[in-house]
């Protein structure tokens, strides 16, 4: 599934925006969105940690956010299955559309939620339970299988699609965290994918990885790219460059630009993004 962006890139040769702009440059929408963000302001207490934020998420794309530590890029990403909400003194304001619906609406259970909006963390969490048990876990509490049968299929084709399952399927009872850091993250994944959410959340999912794993948990990110949304906050530049299709550069709670990875990187539009992404900031 390709997605398309709402306008054409301008081209130019040279960031035509100057440092002291704080409004977004570049597409922020795109033609078919899967998550609409609208102003979106985060505060933390006094702190203001995400400031006006409009961003789209399509369908078929990995968006890629990236910026110095401390720019916001986590706390954005928690705001998309409110994962916030369990951060006290937290307050998130604007609009959040999942498939048009507005996922902080007082009648939006956020048990669902979690399942379509899935996360992938930094640090592998397996649960301390058999592989099979990890994956099968969701499904069975969300009541996606109605038969052992049934759970065995979601297991097996969760497995697979996270390039996991010809090194498990032989020990399926063993515990989760007796695999590999990079197993395990791919288990994580199996799990998000289990539960047949529409986007995936992956914070620095590869930042406890040796480069052979992260190499496969990237080639996974493009085949997943098919059938669910990904947004992925990563501090590794070439890892933006290498999986997504789109890049949203943040800068002091501001979303500073947002534009196809290509172009981000070659010709940036807006003064503080050549800087980061040169090596003078950040
Ligand atoms: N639970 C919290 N309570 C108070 N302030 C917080 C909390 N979480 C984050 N912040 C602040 O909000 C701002 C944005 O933090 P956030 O973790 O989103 O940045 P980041 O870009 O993801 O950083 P990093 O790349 O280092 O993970 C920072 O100033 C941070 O100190």
């Amino acid at each position: 599934m390709a997605f398309k962006l709402d306008a054409e890139p301008v081209d130019t040769q040279k960031p035509t925006v100057g440092r002291d702009v704080r409004e977004t440059v570049g597409e922020v929408r795109v033609a078919d969105p899967r998550v609409r963000c609208t102003d979106v302001n985060v505060h933390y207490g006094d702190k203001h940690a995400i400031k006006n934020i409009s961003l789209d998420v399509g369908k078929g794309e990995v968006l890629a956010m990236i910026g110095p530590s401390g720019c916001g890029k986590s706390t954005f990403l928690r705001c998309l299955n409110r994962m916030n909400d369990t951060v006290r003194e937290c307050r998130v304001t604007g609009e959040i559309l999942l498939d048009g619906e507005d996922i902080n609406a007082s009648h939006i259970d956020v048990v669902p939620l979690r399942a379509r909006v899935a996360m992938v963390f930094q640090k592998p969490n397996p649960f301390p339970k058999s592989i099979y048990e990890n994956v099968a876990f969701g499904p069975r509490i969300h009541g996606l299988c109605n038969s052992k049968s049934d759970l065995d299929v979601v297991v097996e084709s969760s497995l697979r699609k996270a390039n996991l399952w010809d090194e498990v399927k032989d020990r399926l009872d063993d515990v989760g965290t007796g695999l590999s850091g990079g197993q395990q993250q791919r288990l994580c994944i199996a799990r998000a994918i289990a539960i047949e959410p529409e986007v995936i959340l992956m914070d620095e999912p590869c930042s406890a990885l040796d480069p052979i794993s992260t190499a496969k948990v990237e080639q996974l990110i493009e085949e997943l790219r098919q059938q669910f949304s990904i947004v992925i906050v990563t501090h590794s530049m070439q890892q933006a460059a290498r999986v997504s299709q789109r890049t949203a550069y943040f800068h002091m709670g501001d979303l500073i630009e947002v534009s196809e990875t290509d172009r981000l990187f070659i010709k940036p539009r807006h003064q503080l993004t050549e800087d980061y992404i040169t090596g003078r900031f950040g």
